[in-house]
């Protein structure tokens, strides 16, 4: 009978690992046919390029060019055209369905405005903000052209006024701007619009922040999805959407939705040459992050005018008051400031009297300031199209401008736990954090395949922080910090114990509650910093996942298991980690990480830069949709890897091994603090911010979202880590794939 039994748990076991494997060859799959659809459209959309695409729409024979281009000039005062700009315009006054995908301040709005002045009859134009319909407006009047708007604060007077222009051949009006909700739920209003297409009058439909229809997008807004029935309902009314950022599958999502699949497209490239990008460790404490900040702001931007955005309400008043402090002209700007105190500020920075704006995302669209010179993420944005939009407002004018973002992992929780209910919010935040870990790869490299954009690194041109700097990577294996991560949390799971990734990272340094701390598992020797960074990248490759818990007061995110956990625990597998060369001489955490080719002068030396951003190569990385950004990798144990080519197995590059020891050697002198008992879980270093894992605590009520709205969120318990929760899967051995 024991034979029996013996055979029978080793099928199981044998059946767990295949079932394992099987899920993670589907993952791959998944996630290959996923970039297929990418490269398929980026090469179709070059190859269209090059074909009738451009050339076809860039001449200047057509029956309207010649007072396109006197209008230009006369109305507009505008010389020449920017890419992209001439070809728009024309299929759109060639009554065709358009995308247009152009930064911002690319000048997208010139692209029906013109062709406004030049059509028969009303562009309506749909926009998301009120406030951004205003500042259009107001720049149309200065032009001397007939714009308006219909909102709710509109008089009886001024709608009916508007209505018989809808119809009237002789109404000088041009322009009609109206949000999506007016269309959506005014039936009133679409009869009228029935009407004024009856009439001709009904000349373009013009659908600004058209990825807004998308829930794949980052802004998603369930009014326009409405926007769907009007090609239906007018199908002679040519359709010309607008947007800055727009991934291939909200493309795609966006054509469908809207019922216009074969609209042109045009995609002006993502790059803005002159701004160069960077990402910096955010100190743990928050005075420490100011001091860092003033230093910066007095050194590279010394009178310069900037934005520095913030996650929370109370954490822009609390920087605007620091910056203040320290002597630096700053105003704070969020959707809870009155709205006549927040034209002042708005203004008051416009004319250089404010130099820096501190600011929630509620200040954003609809800002043309040409030179602003800084943009700064004191705390990360919740997807990348958010952080590009948001650093896009730096150098308008062309000239060269910092895009600045300030990471630390704990406030990746305080993002997740706010949009993790939303359809793609966590990956949209994971991509964000992928950005950041990265510790090589050319951050336009990172932008243009999050937009699904051709790039050659070389074309960077030294702007970025990677690209600026000669810095080696090499890979350690920290495969048995990963199991012990995943030990620690077994046990908790074992023992009916929830676990943040505070309280991991405590356990981990037989710091916290005794409970979690695993016996006979020493505390790694390595800094909390790269525990942290080694999390985070556990993370992105789904070998740790987040839990999230209501409370009655907050959101909690725990750490449990992720699916690939077990590949992992299988002996064949390796964790190998990349830092920077410890040849290099290697600085603090909190010294300026990088130079930018315009203050190298202002910089700290090359030689003092941070080695702290290290890159986990993990297993298996095409199936995580995140390897890309930071080229992760798992090995087995033979080290091999397939060749994209040919499909063989080829030996790859050793990974240095430091197996036998817990410990890797950055070349740092490492210290450990001993463990202190003390009153509050909490690591006194993030007491000046969140508690990793847990949302918002009092001092971060009313984070905004992009149209201003208030998100409120509630106090966090700390010290309410009582259950843990871990998903199960089955045991497998590793499977090896490396990206690189
Ligand atoms: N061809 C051009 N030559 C010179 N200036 C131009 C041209 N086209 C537009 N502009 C100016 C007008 C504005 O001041 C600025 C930005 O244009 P705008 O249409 O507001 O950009 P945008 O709509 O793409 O940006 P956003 O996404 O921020 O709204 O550039």
């Amino acid at each position: 009978m024991d034979v029996y039994r013996k055979e029978l748990a080793e099928t199981k076991k044998e059946l767990d690992s295949i079932s394992v494997e099987i899920d993670s060859l589907l993952q791959r799959q998944a996630s290959l046919q996923q970039r297929k659809t990418e490269l398929d459209s980026i090469l179709r959309q070059s190859s269209s390029k090059s074909d009738d695409n451009d050339k076809k729409w860039d001449k200047q024979d057509f029956v309207w060019s010649n007072n396109l281009l006197e209008k230009m000039g006369s109305v507009f005062n505008i010389q020449t055209l920017r890419p992209m700009q001439l070809q728009t315009m024309n299929v759109t006054m060639s009554s065709k369905d358009c995308m247009l995908i152009m930064p911002t301040g690319g000048g997208k709005s010139l692209c029906f405005q013109l062709p406004a002045l030049l059509s028969k009859g009303i562009t309506l134009v749909v926009s998301p903000l009120v406030s951004l319909m205003e500042d259009q407006i107001m720049v149309l009047e200065k032009y001397g052209i007939d714009a308006t708007k219909l909102d709710a604060s509109a008089s009886k007077e001024k709608v009916k006024a508007v209505q018989e222009a809808m119809l009237d051949k002789n109404a000088s009006l041009k322009l009609l701007y109206v949000t999506p909700e007016k269309l959506a739920k005014s039936k009133r209003f679409m009869a009228k619009l029935e009407k004024m297409y009856q009439a001709g009058r009904f000349s373009r439909l013009v659908i600004d922040e058209v990825h807004c229809c998308s829930q794949w997008g980052h802004d998603f807004r369930p009014d326009y999805k409405f926007l769907g029935i009007m090609k239906r309902q007018f199908p002679e009314v040519p359709i010309l959407g607008l947007t800055a950022t727009a991934t291939t599958k909200v493309l795609e999502d966006v054509k469908k939705i809207l019922n216009i699949p074969n609209c042109h497209l045009f995609k002006a490239s993502f790059n803005r040459p002159n701004l160069f990008y960077e990402v910096k460790v955010k100190p743990s404490a928050f005075k420490e992050t100011i001091s860092e900040m003033v230093e910066l702001i007095d050194k590279r931007f010394r009178n310069k005018s900037g934005i520095v955005y913030c996650f929370t309400q109370k954490e822009s008043e609390e920087v605007t008051k620091e910056l203040r402090q320290h002597g630096i002209k700053a105003g704070c700007y969020h959707a809870n400031i009155p709205t006549k105190q927040k034209s002042q500020i708005h203004e008051m920075w416009l004319a250089d009297k404010i130099l820096v704006i501190v600011a929630t995302v509620a200040f954003g669209m609809g800002i043309d300031k040409p030179n602003v010179r800084f943009v700064i993420h004191h705390s990360i944005s919740k997807s990348m199209e958010n952080l590009y939009q948001e650093s896009g407002r730096a150098g308008r004018d062309d000239q060269r401008s910092d895009c600045i973002v300030y990471y630390r992992f704990a406030d990746v929780f305080k993002q997740s736990t706010m949009v993790f209910t939303e359809q793609t919010g966590l990956d949209n935040v994971y991509g964000v954090m992928s950005y950041c870990l990265d510790i090589s790869k050319c951050r336009r490299a990172s932008i243009a395949r999050h937009f699904g954009e051709l790039w050659d690194k070389s074309q960077c041109n030294k702007m970025c922080d990677h690209c600026n700097k000669d810095t080696e990577g090499e890979k350690r294996d920290v495969t048995k910090l990963g199991k012990n991560v995943l030990t620690i949390i077994d046990q908790a799971s074992a023992t009916d114990q929830r676990i943040t990734a505070l309280k991991l990272l405590d356990a981990w340094e037989g710091k916290g509650a005794g409970s979690l701390k695993v016996r006979g598992l020493d505390p790694p020797k390595v800094s909390r910093d790269k525990l942290e960074r080694i999390i985070g990248h556990m993370l992105l490759q789904g070998f740790i996942r987040e839990d999230f818990h209501f409370t009655p007061y907050n959101t909690i995110s725990y750490l449990v298991a992720g699916a690939k956990a077990n590949f992992l625990k299988s002996e064949s597998a390796k964790l190998a980690v990349e830092f920077l060369n410890k040849r290099r001489s290697l600085p603090t955490q909190n010294s300026n990480t990088h130079t930018s080719p315009s203050s190298q002068s202002d910089h700290k030396p090359l030689a003092k830069q941070s080695d702290t951003k290290l890159k986990l190569v993990v297993i298996n990385s095409e199936n995580s949709k995140f390897s890309n950004f930071t080229g992760t990798s798992i090995q087995g144990e033979n080290d091999l890897t397939k060749t994209k080519k040919s499909g063989k197995f080829k030996r790859k590059k050793p990974v240095i091994d430091d197996s036998d020891s817990d410990d890797l050697d950055f070349g740092e002198e490492f210290k450990r603090k001993p463990a202190v008992k003390k009153k509050s879980s909490r690591d006194t270093r993030y007491s000046e911010y969140e508690p990793i894992g847990t949302s918002h605590n009092n001092d971060y009520l009313n984070s905004e979202s992009l149209n201003g709205n208030l998100c409120k969120h509630q106090d966090a318990e700390s010290g309410n880590d009582s259950d843990v929760i871990i998903e199960n899967v089955g045991k497998s051995k590793a499977i090896m794939i490396d990206s690189e």
